[in-house]
C-alpha cells in the first residue's frame, strides 16, 4: 500500500511556471521530440499514460466531449449498479454537505468509467460531466479516475498532468472502490474547478469516502446474498433485537404465521409464539436450544422450533435468531432411521381368548390416559406389539421410538437416550445427535428391557420425568420433551428393587398403569388363531399356497409349553411352512424341540385321530362313488384347516349340504 504522500500530485503546490512547463514536456513527448523519461516532475505511469492517449488518437490541444452512453443501455447499468449506488448515496450527501462551501464535482463511476451518479457542490464549469458520459484514458486522456481504474489505486491528477487543455487548471482526486473479491465495482472522484481548493486532504477525503462505500456495498452484497439465501430455504426465520422485538422475518414466516392484524414485525417474540418455556430459558442462559414441537398461540398451528440462538458479539446478546419448521416433524420423524414402524393396533392383535380379550380392553382404557404404563410378561409374549397399539391409539401422529436397553452397550445407553453435542466423547459425530427421549417429543418412547437400565441413568430417567426436559450429554442447557412413556420388562422389577437394582422412585413412576401379558401356554385358543395366522403370513412371504397343518402336528403344537412364547410360535411356523411338503405340514416338519417334548403327566389334550396322506387318498384303486367322495370330503377339509365354509367351497357344495354329507360318511 502506496503512503498518501505517494499518490499525491507533485503539482499540487499550483506552481505556475512549473505548470507550464509540464505542459510543454506534455507536447514534446507526444511529438517525439523528447524522451520520455525527461520528464521529471510527472509520474512515470501518467506519461505513460499521455503517449497512449495521444496513440488513441487524441489531441491534447482539442477536447471533444465523451460519448454518452445509449440511454437503454445505461438504464441497465444502473439496475446493474443499484447496489453501488444505493451505498454511496448517503456517503455522497455527507460529503457535499462538508464540501458545500467549495466548487467541485463528486462523481462515481463504474469500472468501465461511465459516470453513475454526479453531485456538483457548488459552482463549476461545463466540460459536460454528466451521468451516463463516458470517460476513459481512451475517451479523453488522461484522467484521474481513468488512471485509479487502470491502476486499481487511489490517485491524486493536477493540472496539465491531464491529458486535455480543457482539465489543465483543474484537480482530481479517485478512490477505488473493490467487492469483497477484491474486483474493482467504481470509483470515487472529487473534481475541483479550482486548483487553489484542492490539496493532499482531498485525496484523504475521497480515499476515506471510497473506503466507506466499500464496506456499505460489500455489506449490502452480502445481504442480497444472505436474503437469497433466507428465501430459499423450506424454515420460517425470525429475527429479533436483544428485547426479542422482531426486526426481520423470511418471507415464510409472512407466510405461515398469521398474526390477525398485526404485523410480526415489530411484534415479540413471545407474543407470536406464546409464552413458550424455551424463550425463557435462552433469554436467561443465553444457550442455544432446538427440536422443539409446540403450538403456535393464535392458529394453533403445530410448528417444530428448529432452534433459537442469540446472536452474540462480544459476549453481549445483541439479538435472535428463531428457526422454525412447519412441516410435521413428528411424522418425519417417524419414518426416520431412530424411529420404529408400528405395525400393531388393536385390531390387528391376533388372539381372542378371554386373556387375551381382557388384556386387550385394559390397555385400550390406559391408552387413553397420559400415565406412564409399565408392561410385564415373559420374553416373547407380545410387550412391544401391545406398546404399538397403545401408542396407536393414543398419540397415532406422533413417533414410536422404541429403545431396548438391554441391547445397547451400558456406556452408549445415556448418549443414545439423551442425545450429545458435537464432540461430546470420542466416537461422537462431529454435530452431535438428537436422543431418542427427544426424537420421540409428542409420540411414545418405548423402553424394553427396562429392567437392564443402569442404576445411574435411572436417576436421569427419573430427572427426565419429573422435569419433562433433557440436557444432552456434554451440553449445558435443557431442551423440553413432552412424551409417553411406556416400558416392558421380563424381570420381577419388585425383586429388583428389594436387590437395590432398580431403583424404587423409578418403579413407582414408569407402573402408574400396569398390563401383565401372560405366556402364550395359558392363552387357550390364542395358540391356534396365530398358527393360521403365521402359515398364512409366510406362505405369502415365500409366494407358495398355504400348507395344511396336520392333525398330528397341530396336536404336537398345541400340547407344547412355548417357554419362548409367541416368537418361538412365530419362528416355528416360519420353519414348518419352509419345510412342508406336498402342502402339508406334518410332525416331522416341526423342530426337533417340538418333536421331542413330553408334556407333562396329566396333560389333558386327546390324541388325534390317524389321518390319511393325500398320496393314499389319491391312489387308492378300488374306491366306490361313496369312497371318493368321503375322501374328497376329508382333503378339503384338510385343506381348509377344518372350516366348513372353506371346504364347502372348495367341494362346490353348500354348507348345509357338507354338513348331512359328513354326518352321513360319520366324518369326524
Ligand atoms: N398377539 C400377537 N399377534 C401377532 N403377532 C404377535 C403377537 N404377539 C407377539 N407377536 C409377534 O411375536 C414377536 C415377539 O413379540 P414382542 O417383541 O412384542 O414380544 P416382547 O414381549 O416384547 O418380547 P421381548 O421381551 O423379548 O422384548 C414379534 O415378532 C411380534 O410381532
Amino acid at each position: 500500500m502506496q503512503s498518501l504522500q505517494e499518490l499525491l500530485s507533485p503539482l499540487i503546490k499550483d506552481d505556475r511556471v512549473l505548470m507550464d512547463k509540464i505542459k510543454q514536456q506534455k507536447l514534446d513527448v507526444i511529438r517525439k521530440c523528447i524522451d520520455p523519461s525527461a520528464v521529471k516532475e510527472v509520474r512515470p505511469e501518467i506519461v505513460e499514460s499521455w503517449l497512449r492517449s495521444s496513440e488513441n488518437g487524441l489531441d491534447p490541444r482539442h477536447y471533444d466531449y465523451p460519448p454518452q452512453m445509449d440511454p437503454l443501455m445505461f438504464e441497465q447499468l444502473l439496475r446493474k449498479k443499484a447496489l453501488l449506488i444505493q451505498a454511496s448515496t448517503p456517503f455522497i450527501h455527507h460529503l457535499e454537505n462538508m464540501l458545500s462551501h467549495v466548487e467541485c464535482y463528486i462523481i462515481i463511476s463504474d469500472e468501465q468509467g461511465v459516470i453513475l451518479s454526479v453531485v456538483k457542490a457548488l459552482g463549476g464549469n461545463g466540460f459536460k460531466l454528466e451521468a451516463g458520459t463516458i470517460w476513459t484514458e481512451k475517451t479523453i486522456g488522461t484522467c484521474s479516475h481513468g488512471m485509479c481504474i487502470l491502476l486499481k489505486s487511489p490517485i491524486q491528477l493536477c493540472g496539465p498532468e491531464h491529458f486535455s487543455h480543457i482539465f489543465e487548471n483543474i484537480a482530481c482526486s479517485s478512490a477505488p472502490i473493490f467487492d469483497e473479491n477484491g474486483n474493482l465495482e467504481g470509483t470515487l472522484t472529487i473534481t475541483s474547478p479550482n486548483l487553489r481548493s484542492h490539496n493532499s486532504q482531498t485525496l484523504g477525503l475521497a480515499i476515506s469516502m471510497a473506503m466507506g462505500i466499500q464496506k456499505q456495498f460489500q455489506i449490502a452484497l452480502q445481504n442480497e446474498i444472505f436474503d437469497a439465501a433466507l428465501e430459499n430455504t423450506e424454515e420460517i426465520m425470525l429475527f429479533s433485537d436483544d428485547d426479542g422485538k422482531i426486526i426481520r422475518t423470511n418471507m415464510n414466516a409472512l407466510k405461515i404465521i398469521e398474526l390477525f392484524g398485526r404485523d410480526l414485525i415489530g411484534s415479540q417474540v413471545e407474543d407470536v409464539l406464546g409464552e413458550q418455556p424455551f424463550f425463557k430459558s435462552v433469554v436467561e442462559t443465553g444457550n442455544t436450544l432446538s427440536h422443539i414441537d409446540f403450538q403456535l398461540k393464535y392458529t394453533k398451528k403445530k410448528l417444530f422450533l428448529t432452534s433459537i440462538k442469540p446472536i452474540k458479539s462480544k459476549e453481549k446478546i445483541s439479538g435472535y435468531i428463531v428457526l422454525l419448521k412447519e412441516t410435521d416433524h413428528i411424522k418425519k420423524a417417524a419414518k426416520s432411521p431412530y424411529a420404529a414402524m408400528v405395525k400393531f393396533t388393536f385390531d390387528t392383535i391376533i388372539g381372542s381368548s378371554p386373556q387375551s380379550m381382557k388384556l386387550k380392553s385394559m390397555a385400550k382404557k390406559f391408552a387413553h390416559f397420559n400415565s406412564n404404563i409399565l408392561i410385564q410378561g415373559e420374553s416373547g409374549t407380545g410387550k412391544d406389539v401391545y406398546a404399538q397399539a397403545i401408542h396407536f391409539e393414543n398419540r397415532p401422529n406422533g413417533p414410536y421410538i422404541a429403545v431396548n436397553c438391554a441391547a445397547i452397550p451400558q456406556n452408549l445407553i445415556a448418549s443414545e437416550l439423551f442425545g450429545y453435542e458435537g464432540g461430546a466423547f470420542t466416537g461422537a459425530e462431529r454435530q452431535g445427535k438428537p436422543g431418542k427421549i427427544e426424537l420421540a417429543n409428542g409420540g411414545t418412547l418405548f423402553l424394553d428391557e427396562i429392567g437392564d437400565m443402569p442404576l445411574e441413568l435411572q436417576a436421569v430417567l427419573l430427572r427426565v420425568l419429573e422435569d419433562k426436559m433433557i440436557m444432552h450429554v456434554g451440553g449445558s442447557r435443557y431442551i423440553p420433551v413432552d412424551f409417553r412413556l411406556i416400558t416392558a420388562t421380563n424381570k420381577n422389577l419388585l425383586d429388583l428393587v428389594k436387590n437395590n437394582q432398580f431403583r424404587e422412585d423409578l418403579y413407582y413412576r414408569i407402573s402408574v398403569f400396569k398390563l401383565s401379558v401372560p405366556p402364550l401356554r395359558e392363552r387357550g385358543s390364542d395358540i391356534v388363531q396365530l398358527i393360521e395366522h403365521f402359515i398364512r403370513i409366510y406362505s405369502s412371504n415365500q409366494g407358495i399356497d398355504e400348507p395344511i397343518l396336520s392333525n398330528s402336528a397341530k396336536y404336537l403344537l398345541l400340547q407344547y409349553n412355548w417357554p419362548g412364547n409367541v416368537r418361538q410360535l412365530q419362528n416355528t411356523i416360519s420353519y414348518a411352512v419352509c419345510m412342508s411338503n406336498e402342502g402339508i405340514i406334518r410332525p416331522e416338519n416341526l423342530p426337533e424341540e417340538i418333536l421331542s417334548y413330553q408334556p407333562p403327566s396329566g396333560s389333558t389334550l386327546a390324541q388325534p385321530e390317524p389321518e390319511p396322506s393325500p398320496n393314499e387318498i389319491i391312489l387308492d384303486n378300488t374306491p366306490s362313488m361313496k369312497e371318493i367322495e368321503k375322501k374328497a370330503i376329508i382333503k378339503a377339509l384338510h385343506e381348509s384347516n377344518n372350516h366348513i365354509r372353506g371346504a364347502a367351497k372348495i367341494l362346490g357344495l353348500s354348507k348345509s349340504t357338507l354338513y348331512r354329507k359328513i354326518k352321513e360318511y360319520e366324518i369326524s
